[in-house]
């Protein structure tokens, strides 16, 4: 699914906080949203998944605008995990991932087997299997993560996004959620704190800075000391890992920088 956004603008009480966006992700892309706390990653992407309505711009779905979509309509070609994951109700994990075939049922249509079979699949492959009759709300939040990302996938929806999915994952859940992503090769948009792992995963990166797109390319193009310097404020070195040829950052807390700059080790 190709997905574009288009002068894409959003503010409160006359406050701008997404300013202007133009993005565009292509059929199979995974492209990861960076930036600082507050840049407006989260209130971009809750626009584009329709929480929230912009109040400029134009967003489009296979070149269909997303307004003229019914909800049931936009909920068939879009999966959201998204970081809210509270719910008033005791839904056990089976349900919540049940919930994912809603948008392609009838009002009162019952569950199939074949329901049924994609619900057990997506719980097997986030490695949720033997938690189906847990209760949700109890779960802790890496296995919470992982059963909103196993009911995106059983909503088998073209176009995913994800507001910071690997919140609350240990390293191995991380590597498995990011990996399984790329491997799907769906459409996917998704706002990320890790930048060795948006290097590691995406096809392209998105800066976000101050609401507005500060930057936007492969990872190669994009990542660079200067720009980690100028939107993050944070001092970096950048490598090529020689096996795997990803960019890999090391940072250089301030406390760091004196000491390494005296050995000389400091090479930007
Ligand atoms: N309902 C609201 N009322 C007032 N300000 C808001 C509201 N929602 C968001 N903001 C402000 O808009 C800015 C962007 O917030 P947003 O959550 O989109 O940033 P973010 O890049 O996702 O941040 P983070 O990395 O911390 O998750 C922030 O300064 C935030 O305080």
């Amino acid at each position: 699914m190709k997905v574009e956004v288009q002068g894409l603008s959003y503010g409160i009480k006359g406050v701008p906080i997404v300013q202007d966006v133009d993005l565009q992700v292509n059929p199979g892309e995974f492209v990861g949203i960076i930036g600082p706390n507050g840049s407006g990653k989260s209130t971009l992407l809750k626009n584009i998944y329709r929480v929230l309505k912009p109040q400029a711009g134009w967003i489009s779905l296979d070149g269909q605008a997303l307004s003229e979509l019914s909800y049931k309509e936009a909920a068939q070609r879009m999966a959201v995990v998204s970081q809210e994951t509270s719910s008033v109700f005791d839904f056990t994990v089976w349900d919540i991932v049940l919930m994912g075939r809603h948008p392609h049922k009838g009002m009162f249509a019952a569950d199939t087997k074949g329901d049924d079979a994609l619900v057990r699949e997506a719980l097997d492959r986030v490695g949720m299997g033997d938690y189906a009759r847990r209760s949700f709300s109890n779960l802790s939040g890496g296995e919470k993560q992982r059963v909103l990302i196993s009911r995106a996938l059983a909503q088998q929806s073209q176009f995913l996004i994800m507001d910071e999915p690997t919140n609350h994952l240990d390293i191995r859940y991380q590597l498995q959620i990011m990996d399984l992503v790329r491997t799907l090769r769906i459409t996917a948009l998704s706002a990320l704190h890790d930048l060795n792992m948006a290097c590691y995963f995406c096809d392209r990166i998105i800066v976000m800075n101050a609401g507005q797109v500060h930057a936007s390319g492969t990872p190669d193009e994009v990542i660079t000391p200067e720009l980690l310097e100028e939107v993050f404020g944070v001092s970096a070195e950048l490598a090529v890992h020689p096996v795997t040829r990803r960019l890999s950052i090391t940072y250089f807390p301030e406390s760091l920088q004196s000491q390494f700059k005296t050995k000389g080790a400091l090479l930007v």
